[in-house]
């Protein structure tokens, strides 16, 4: 992805301290695709079936889709964590980071998780410290620092696997369901989160099948079924008038894989 990517607003998106009278900024025709005509073949089964995935370089896009639909492992695709039998993958995974539904932690304390994480992406020893408050302070995890990442409610392993993602600095952060099972005020913090980060420059792809959530959070949706992109749009255009039938059967919950 290049610098130009990242800076160019989505279609019908005003550019950050663009006011309204100011000129219309040219817009992309279409981002360059970061999974192009990826097919991934397991049991005789084609898993991902010729998927194309366009990230503009920025903001917050949702993917939507039936269960089964391949979502999550688009994301592992895009995480280089499973390669495709064919198809071109962006080499995107250095700079990418991953949170799944279910947080994966080291048994050690809050803070050794993320210290951890820091050396994992070589920040060197002097900084650390730093670092880790910063991370710690995002996540406002500054009380739970010395506490067993074990003991950690959902709500805070969450936001703690959230913060730990951003070690590495990512230009790519790829959430999978992260709030799945989080009640309403820990979801709120993690879509609290996930904005911020998305505001500072780190482009956010989001897992989601809460209608709600896409809402609020996501500047565009891309909706796949059978491991195929079917449809991408602006998320209010997209909740509200989807345009192909299988994403009207699946807001309306008629769909199945
Ligand atoms: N390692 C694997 N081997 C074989 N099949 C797999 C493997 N991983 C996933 N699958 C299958 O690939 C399909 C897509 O799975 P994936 O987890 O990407 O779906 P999803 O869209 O994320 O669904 P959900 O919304 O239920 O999380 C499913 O039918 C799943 O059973």
């Amino acid at each position: 992805m290049t610098e130009g990517d990242r800076i160019l607003p989505f279609p019908g998106r005003r550019a950050p301290g663009e006011t309204s009278d100011a000129p219309a900024i040219p817009t992309l025709p279409e981002p360059a695709p970061t999974l192009e005509g990826v097919v991934l073949l397991r049991g005789g089964r084609r898993l991902l079936d010729g998927l194309t995935l366009r990230l503009p370089g920025h903001g917050i896009t949702a993917l939507m889709g039936p269960n089964g639909a391949g979502k999550s492992l688009s994301l592992r695709v895009m995480a280089g964590l499973v390669r495709p039998d064919l198809g071109q993958v962006r080499s995107i995974a250095i700079a990418t980071s991953l949170v799944f539904q279910r947080p994966v932690l080291l048994r050690r304390s809050v803070r050794a998780n993320l210290d951890h994480a820091l050396r994992a992406a070589r920040v060197p020893r002097r900084e650390r410290p730093g670092r880790v408050a910063e991370l710690l302070g995002l996540g406002a995890l500054e009380g739970l620092a010395d506490q067993p990442a074990r003991a950690l409610s959902g709500g805070e392993a969450q936001r703690l696997a959230l913060v730990r993602a951003l070690a590495v600095r990512p230009r790519l952060l790829l959430l999978d369901e992260p709030t799945a099972s989080l009640d309403p005020r820990s979801t709120a913090a993690i879509e609290r989160l996930a904005a911020r980060v998305a505001e500072e420059a780190t482009e956010v792809v989001l897992v989601t099948h809460d209608p709600g959530q896409a809402a609020r959070m996501a500047d565009r949706i891309i909706f796949m079924h059978r491991g195929r992109d079917v449809e991408t749009a602006p998320a209010a255009a997209f909740l509200d008038r989807p345009e192909t039938p299988a994403a009207r059967a699946y807001l309306d919950g008629r769909l199945l894989i």
